[in-house]
C-alpha cells in the first residue's frame, strides 16, 4: 500500500565507524615490499618477451589480467597486440582453443578481429558449431568466453555461446572433467564470463586459482601475491581520505535515514577504476556514490512530494540562493552537491582549460527530475510498462552524473565535440547506466518494494506480462545479456578516451559483481560481497 509520512529504508548502521576505517594498517607500504616487486615486475616484462609460442604468451596476458597485475605490462603487451604476427586475421591454426583465446583477447584490447575466424568450426549448413568439437573442453571454454565479446547481429557468436554453454554444462553435470583446475575455470566462467568480470575485486580468488595450477609461473605467483597486498595498502589510504571527507559532510547525523555505506562506495570504485594511477579519481568517484546514494535515499524513502518538487527545482535553478526555500535536512544535501560539482569544476578549469559546469549541472539536473518522476509514479500508484520504466530509469540509477564526472576527469585534452557527443548521451553511456540499473533492481527491487517505491523492472515485467518473478527475473537477465552486445560494438566505435571506456564498461560490471546472485551486497551489506570486500580492501594475502 501507498504508505505517507517519512518512512526508513531499513538499513542496517555501516559495518565500519569512522575510527576503525581510519585505523586500517598495511605493512607493504614499506620500500623493501615496493622494490621487491619492482624486480618481479622486470623479470615479468622479460618473460612476456621471451614467450616465442604464441598461445602461451596469449595465456600469460590473460592470466595477469585476471589476478589485476597487467597494468604493469601495458606497453609490454600493447607491443606484442600491435606485432603484426598477433595481428593477422588469416591464422593458420584450426585450433579452436587457440582460435578463441585469440579472439577475445584481441577484442579485448580493441582490435575488430572479425567472428569469421571461427567459420572453420562450423557445420556443413553453418547453422551450428561441429559436435566433433563438443568434448574439447578446453577449446568449449574459451569459445564461451569469447561469445561475450559479440556486438549485436553477430549470429556466429549467438550460436557459440549456446553450443558452448549447452556442452560445457553437460561435462560439468556428467563429471566428465577430470582437471580440477579446467573444472573450476569452467564453473567460474558458467557463473560470471571473464569479459563481465572487473579486475581488481575477482584477483584474490583468481590467485588462489592460479597457485593451484600446475603450469603456474613462480615468479608471476610471487608476484600477483606481494601485488595484490601493495595496492590493498594505497586503496586503504584512498578508502581513509575518501571516510574523511564523508565524516567531515556529516550528513549521516543530519540524514539518519540515507545509507551510511562509504567503504561500499569506495570498494564500488575499485572495479570501476582499476589503474593504479587513479587513486584521486577513485576518491572523487567515491564521493559521488555516497551524494548519489543519500540523494536517491532522500527521494525514494524520506522526502514529502512536495519537498522533492522543491529540491528538484533548486537543482534546476542552480543558483545558491535557490537553499533558502528547502527545509533544512535538504539544504545541507544541496549544498554538499553544489560543493563538490563546483570543486571538481573547478580542477578540470584549473587543470584542462575547460568549464564543465554547465555538463556536470545538466547530469544533476536529469538525474534529480528522473527521480521525481519515479516519486510522482509512487504516490500516485503508477505501475509503468517494462519500456516506460527504463525508458527513465536508465538515468534514476545514477550513472550519468557519474560517468560525466568521469569524463572529465579522464579525458586529457577536453575537445567540445566529444562533451557534446558524451552529453547528448552517447549510447555507451546509456548502454554503461542499463547495465547499472538492472542487475540493481535484481538486487534491490524486493525490499525496495516492500519498504516502498516504485515498481522496478522485475515488478513491471510481472505487472505487464502478468509473468511469475523468476520469468520476470530471466527477462531481465537477458536484457543485460543483450545491453551488453551494445556496449561492445560501442566500446570498439567509441571516440572517447581508452580510460573512460573501460570505466564505463566498469561502471557496469561492478553493479553485476555487487549484486551478484541476485542480492543486495551495496544496501543490504550481503556477506558474500562483503567477503569479497574485506579481501580486497583489509585482509593482507598470505
Ligand atoms: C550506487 C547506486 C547504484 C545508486 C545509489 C546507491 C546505489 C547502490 C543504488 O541504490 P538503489 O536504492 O538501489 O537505487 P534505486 O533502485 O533507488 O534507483 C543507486
Ligand atoms: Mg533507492
Ligand atoms: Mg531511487
Ligand atoms: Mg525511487
Ligand atoms: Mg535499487
Ligand atoms: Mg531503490
Amino acid at each position: 500500500e501507498i504508505q505517507t509520512g517519512r518512512r526508513t529504508g531499513g538499513y542496517q548502521p555501516t559495518l565500519w565507524d569512522f575510527n576503525s576505517i581510519q585505523s586500517f594498517n598495511s605493512k607493504y607500504k614499506e620500500d623493501v615490499h615496493l622494490e621487491r616487486a619492482a624486480a618481479l615486475i622486470e623479470q615479468v616484462k622479460m618473460l612476456l618477451q621471451e614467450q616465442v609460442d604464441d598461445v602461451r604468451c596469449l595465456e600469460l596476458i590473460d592470466d595477469l589480467r585476471r589476478m589485476g597485475i597487467s597494468s604493469h605490462f601495458d606497453h609490454e603487451i600493447a607491443q606484442i597486440f600491435n606485432s603484426k604476427y598477433f595481428n593477422n586475421n588469416e591464422t593458420g591454426e584450426r585450433d579452436l582453443y587457440s582460435t578463441a583465446l585469440r579472439f577475445r583477447l584481441l577484442r579485448e584490447h580493441g582490435f575488430s578481429v572479425s567472428q569469421e575466424v571461427f567459420d572453420y568450426f562450423k557445420n556443413d549448413n553453418v547453422t551450428d558449431f561441429n559436435p566433433s568439437f563438443a568434448h574439447e573442453t578446453k577449446g568449449l571454454l574459451q569459445l564461451y568466453e569469447a561469445s561475450f565479446l559479440s556486438a549485436q547481429g553477430e549470429e556466429t557468436l549467438e550460436i557459440a555461446r549456446e553450443f558452448a554453454r549447452k556442452f560445457l554444462e553437460k561435462r560439468v553435470v556428467d563429471h566428465e572433467i577430470d582437471d580440477i583446475n579446467l573444472l573450476t575455470s569452467v564453473e567460474r566462467a558458467l557463473e560470471f564470463p571473464t569479459h563481465w568480470r572487473v579486475q581488481m575485486p575477482n584477483a584474490r580468488s583468481f590467485i588462489d586459482a592460479y597457485k593451484r595450477r600446475p603450469d603456474m609461473n613462480p615468479v608471476v605467483l610471487e608476484l600477483a601475491k606481494l601485488d595484490i597486498n601493495i595496492v590493498q595498502a594505497q586503496f586503504q589510504q584512498e578508502l581513509k581520505e575518501a571516510s574523511r571527507w564523508w565524516n567531515s559532510t556529516c550528513l549521516v547525523q543530519q540524514l539518519p535515514f540515507v545509507r551510511d555505506r562509504i567503504v561500499e562506495c569506495y570498494y564500488w570504485t575499485t572495479g570501476v577504476l582499476e589503474r593504479r594511477q587513479h587513486g584521486n579519481e577513485r576518491i572523487m568517484l567515491t564521493k559521488i556514490f555516497a551524494l548519489v546514494t543519500t540523494i536517491d535515499d532522500v527521494f525514494d524513502i524520506y522526502g514529502t512530494v512536495e519537498e522533492l518538487q522543491q529540491f528538484t527545482a533548486a537543482i534546476q535553478r542552480w543558483d545558491i540562493e535557490s537553499m533558502n526555500q528547502l527545509p533544512p535536512y535538504m539544504q545541507i544535501c544541496y549544498l554538499a552537491v553544489f560543493n563538490f560539482v563546483n570543486e571538481t569544476a573547478y580542477d578540470t578549469l584549473k587543470e584542462k582549460g575547460f568549464n564543465s559546469v554547465p555538463f556536470l549541472r545538466k547530469a544533476w539536473v536529469d538525474l534529480v527530475e528522473s527521480y521525481l518522476i519515479e516519486a510522482d509514479w509512487y504516490y500516485n500508484g503508477h505501475k509503468p510498462s517494462l519500456e516506460e520504466y527504463i525508458e527513465n530509469a536508465w538515468i534514476s540509477i545514477g550513472g550519468i552524473p557519474i560517468l560525466s564526472h568521469l569524463f572529465f576527469q579522464l579525458t586529457d585534452s577536453i575537445e567540445e565535440e566529444a562533451v557534446e557527443s558524451m552529453h547528448k548521451y552517447h549510447d555507451i553511456v546509456r548502454a554503461s547506466c542499463t547495465i547499472l540499473r538492472l542487475p540493481d533492481d535484481l538486487g534491490t527491487s524486493l525490499d525496495e518494494v516492500e519498504r516502498g517505491d516504485v515498481p522496478k523492472s522485475v515488478q513491471c515485467y510481472m505487472n505487464e506480462k502478468n509473468a511469475s518473478e523468476e520469468e520476470a527475473r530471466e527477462h531481465v537477465r537477458s536484457l543485460i545479456e543483450q545491453t551488453w552486445k551494445t556496449m561492445n560494438k560501442e566500446m570498439m566505435m567509441s571516440p572517447f578516451s581508452k580510460y573512460f571506456v573501460e570505466a564505463a564498461a566498469n561502471l557496469g560490471r561492478m553493479a553485476q559483481c555487487i549484486y551478484q546472485h541476485e542480492r543486495d551486497g551495496f544496501g543490504m551489506q550481503h556477506s558474500l560481497v562483503n567477503k569479497m570486500l574485506r579481501g580486497l580492501l583489509f585482509d593482507s594475502y598470505e
